[in-house]
């Protein structure tokens, strides 16, 4: 009976200290994680020191920033972090820190940060197109829908093949209705992958010389312009600006415009769709968000961000279109620029040979033509057509080499220094498809060759774009040899950056083989 009386009494007295039990523990889990938290951040990614507010926005070119960051990387190494006003940044650099990231810890690198400057455009909130959706259920489920349409639309099979050649067919013909005297390529470029694209989403190709066309494409290429340069990144980093009368009118002016030119497209689409004649990729978008309103319980984050209002649809379509157009202008600008200056006998010599001159080239002719092959990779990495590629962010807290990143930082894979790794290509700031070839003369793969990046975000159209470049590109060179004008200078090899890199415009003089 005493025992019993002690062992109450003992409980009670422990019962009275439960309370200061459970402070003193909780305060002991803070400490632990405080000190915890601590030791990490101390090793967080070196980098120059910023000021207060601005952080490190006066040290970055945002024309350039590809070369403010390769300049960072030699006094900081591969990881190393920036302030933006108040968001930490960290960049990645050289193939191996690159590729740890996006492949190695592919989830943790998967999301994308918020761009406040969208929302205000109309995207929606919690998930914002495919482009720049946050990693998610809804992410996942555009990337899945738009890999699956793109696919019945013929992506990788013959029929979108077929498009493509014949494209490349009225680029050649717009090329030699020039008669061999000094034009400027670029705009007749950018209309023909523009076309590619938009007879995949809107079912209808536009003659070179259509005025709407023309209206679409200088929008859309204007509407990249605004994505560059410091005030974007001020009003995306300080939204309340975005709040000041006329301020996003007139930054953003060409990125409404091309939302309201979208608008009408889908207006008209929406007026002759038929649920039994799916035409493109509009149609089968329309269809999606047909089904997905009807079973609101399936896609919450889809309805959230697809259902109801046009501005809303555009989330997936716009970037989609622009993005996409201008990587393949880009590329192929930079193509006729490279043959220009560099010459493109060998290429001549091996389109002889394996395709002649009497068909058009087609996708079984690549596995022939390895040295064509070399030059379109090898055009992919001096061109250096998306330099920083497209922000991610950290998914969770992580670590890089050896260093901690906290969740939610934003993360620039600097591709520009992937294509260029010293410790990788043999003369990385050289025109050299040698990189692409091994001693016998046969193509062979590069592992730092990252143009279209890696891991969970990897470029959807990779396969549509690989296509397009080979087809293009073998069109063109067999049926023209390029030269400059003789009173021009020879074209700037180097380019101009609008998230994509483009060539400066230069004048050519397309002769018929
Ligand atoms: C030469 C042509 C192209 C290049 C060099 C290129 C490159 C890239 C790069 C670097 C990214 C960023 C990946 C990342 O965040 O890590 C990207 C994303 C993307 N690209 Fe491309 N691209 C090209 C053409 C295309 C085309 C033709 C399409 C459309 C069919 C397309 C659709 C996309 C999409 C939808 C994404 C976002 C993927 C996601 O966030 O899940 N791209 N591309």
């Amino acid at each position: 009976m005493e025992h019993l009386f002690q062992f109450w009494s003992q409980l009670a007295s422990c019962w009275n200290s439960l309370p200061i039990l459970g402070f003193s523990l909780t305060a002991f889990a803070l400490l632990f994680v405080f000190i915890k938290r601590r030791r990490s951040w101390s090793r967080y990614p070196p980098g120059p020191p910023s000021l207060p507010f601005l952080g490190n926005m006066l040290q970055i070119d945002f024309y350039n920033p590809h070369l403010s960051f390769n300049q960072l990387n030699k006094k900081f190494g591969n990881v190393f972090s920036l302030q933006y006003f108040w968001s930490n940044m960290v960049v990645v650099n050289g193939y191996k820190a690159v590729k740890d990231a996006l492949v190695q810890k592919a989830e943790d690198f998967a999301d994308r940060p918020y761009f406040p400057k969208y929302a205000h455009l109309g995207y929606n909130k919690r998930s914002q197109g495919l482009i720049i959706s946050r990693y998610g259920p809804a992410w996942r489920q555009q990337r899945r829908f738009a890999l699956c349409t793109l696919k019945n639309f013929g992506m990788g099979k013959k029929s979108l093949e077929n498009q493509i050649s014949q494209e490349a067919g009225y680029l050649c013909s717009a090329f030699s209705s020039k008669e061999g005297h000094p034009f400027d390529p670029l705009f007749l470029v950018k209309k023909a992958v523009s076309n590619v694209i938009y007879s995949l989403t809107f079912g209808e190709r536009f003659d070179y010389d259509d005025e709407k066309f023309q209206r679409l494409v200088e929008i859309f290429q204007q509407s990249m312009k605004e994505e560059s340069g410091f005030l974007p990144q001020l009003l995306n980093e300080v939204p309340f600006l975005l709040r000041i009368p006329r301020v996003p009118q007139k930054v953003f002016q060409y990125q409404r415009a091309s939302m309201s030119l979208i608008d009408a497209i889908l207006k008209k689409h929406k007026e002759t769709w038929d649920s039994t004649h799916i035409r493109d990729f509009t149609d089968a978008f329309l269809q999606e968000m047909e089904k997905v309103g009807n079973q609101q319980d399936l896609f919450e984050c889809i309805v959230l961000c697809l259902v109801n209002t046009l501005v809303k649809e555009q989330s997936l379509l716009v970037p989609f279109i622009y993005k996409a157009t201008h990587m393949l202008f880009s590329f192929l600008s930079f193509n006729v620029l490279l043959s220009l200056v560099h010459g493109s006998r060998k290429v001549h010599e091996e389109i002889d040979k394996v395709i002649g001159r009497d068909r058009s080239p087609n996708m079984l002719d690549q596995a022939n033509m390895p040295y064509a092959n070399a030059v379109i990779h090898e055009i992919q990495c001096y061109g250096d057509i998306v330099p920083t590629g497209l922000p991610h962010m950290t998914y969770r807290d992580t670590e890089l080499q050896g260093f901690f990143i906290p969740k939610d930082t934003v993360i620039i894979t600097n591709l520009s220094s992937v294509l260029k790794d010293e410790t990788f290509w043999e003369k990385p700031h050289q025109f050299y498809p040698k990189h692409f070839l091994d001693a016998d003369g046969q193509f062979v793969k590069r592992e730092a060759f990252l143009p279209f990046s890696a891991g969970r975000r990897i470029c959807l159209g990779e396969q549509l774009a690989r296509m397009e470049l080979f087809l293009f590109f073998t069109s063109l060179l067999q049926c023209f040899t390029f030269q400059v004008p003789e009173d021009q200078p020879s074209p700037q090899e180097d380019g101009c950056f609008a998230i994509i890199h483009f060539p400066y415009p230069y004048q050519i003089q397309a002769i018929l083989r």
